[in-house]
């Protein structure tokens, strides 16, 4: 039987041009957000929405050079898999180029019969990783799927050893775990994303003595979501007299708009303001080895025999 792996990730757009499409068919996911009207409302809402949000995140791609760099390394992170593996590794995205639907095309010209997919969101939420499966399992009804990695012994030491390189040269930090926000509403449908990111940070602090806590950014639009929020926590700890804040971005693995722009210009002058001293912002080596053989490990487990 022939083996592939299949990286499935949300994508991002690459240019300026691509910004739109790509928020167009993110907010038409009902499964990542629903915005609480009938189905056939999603998609007419979503294409508002997209048409708004574009004009308003442009300016923050183009600080960033331009495009959001999420394909090119979730390219990478495919070839290092392939290498460590062996075994062909595709990357399907969901809401930007290269499409799933069109990938699934490709592996099934390449005769790819045992799949192990694996999505780039360590931790399992109905809206990310769920939405993942969702599309694997309509091209591929047989394929193995990694559910979640959020606990992975080489996933956690890629955390540690890169917190432990930003700490090394202070006196007294604060770590800030910061992950990406969700809409209340799933969480109270029984989503498990906030339990699993609580998982990985308690093994990821287990025995290192430094205070620290968990807080979620990047939240959409004007429903109730997870809290507190980053920024509104880095206020909190200015005032409680924080002086050396390490920001560690937990629910991502690499670099994107919203580690480069709102963690590293929103945010940091949200810390300056606040009297912090230095904020150090954890950067995310998604060709660490230590990340590569976490998720090679996932798919080889589902692979093996
Ligand atoms: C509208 C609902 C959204 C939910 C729910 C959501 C959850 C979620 N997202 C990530 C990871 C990433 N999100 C990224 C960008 C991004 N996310 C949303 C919306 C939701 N995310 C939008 C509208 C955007 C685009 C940027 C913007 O307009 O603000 C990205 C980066 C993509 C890129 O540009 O490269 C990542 C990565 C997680 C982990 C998560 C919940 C667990
Ligand atoms: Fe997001």
């Amino acid at each position: 039987m022939k083996k592939a792996n299949l990286i499935v990730y949300m994508g991002g757009p690459s240019n300026l041009q691509e910004i739109k499409p790509f928020l167009y068919r993110l907010f038409s996911d009902r499964d990542l957000i629903n915005f609480g009207v009938p189905k056939f409302l999603q998609k007419p809402l979503a294409y508002m929405i997209a048409t708004i949000r574009s004009k308003k995140v442009a300016p923050n791609y183009k600080a960033i050079g331009g495009g959001s760099p999420t394909v090119k390394y979730s390219l990478e992170i495919a070839e290092a898999v392939e290498q460590k593996t062996g075994v062909k590794t595709f990357v399907g995205m969901l809401y930007s180029e290269p499409l799933l639907e069109k990938v699934a095309e490709e592996m099934k010209n390449y005769g790819a019969e045992e799949i192990a997919a694996i999505s780039l969101y360590p931790h399992y939420s109905f809206a990310t990783a769920g939405a993942c499966i969702r599309d694997v399992k309509k091209y591929f009804k047989n394929a193995k799927m990694v559910k979640s990695w959020c606990k992975n012994p080489h996933y956690i030491k890629w955390i540690r050893k890169q917190l432990k390189k930003s700490i090394k040269n202070t006196k007294n930090p604060y770590i800030l775990f910061s992950a990406h926000s969700l809409p209340a509403y799933l969480i109270e449908s029984g989503d498990p994303y906030v339990k699993e990111v609580k998982e990985t940070v308690s093994l990821v602090m287990d025995g290192l003595n430094v205070p620290f806590s968990i807080s979620y950014q990047s939240k959409v639009g004007p429903i109730k979501w997870l809290e507190p929020t980053t920024e509104e926590t880095i206020k909190k700890l200015g005032k409680e007299n924080i002086r050396e804040l390490i920001v560690f971005p937990v629910s991502f693995i690499s670099e994107h708009i919203e580690t480069l722009f709102e963690l590293d210009v929103e945010y940091k002058e949200v810390a300056e303001k606040a009297g912090i001293d230095r904020y150090i912002r954890v950067p995310l080596n998604h060709k660490d080895e230590d990340l590569i053989t976490a998720i090679s490990q996932e798919c080889q487990k589902l692979l093996r025999g």
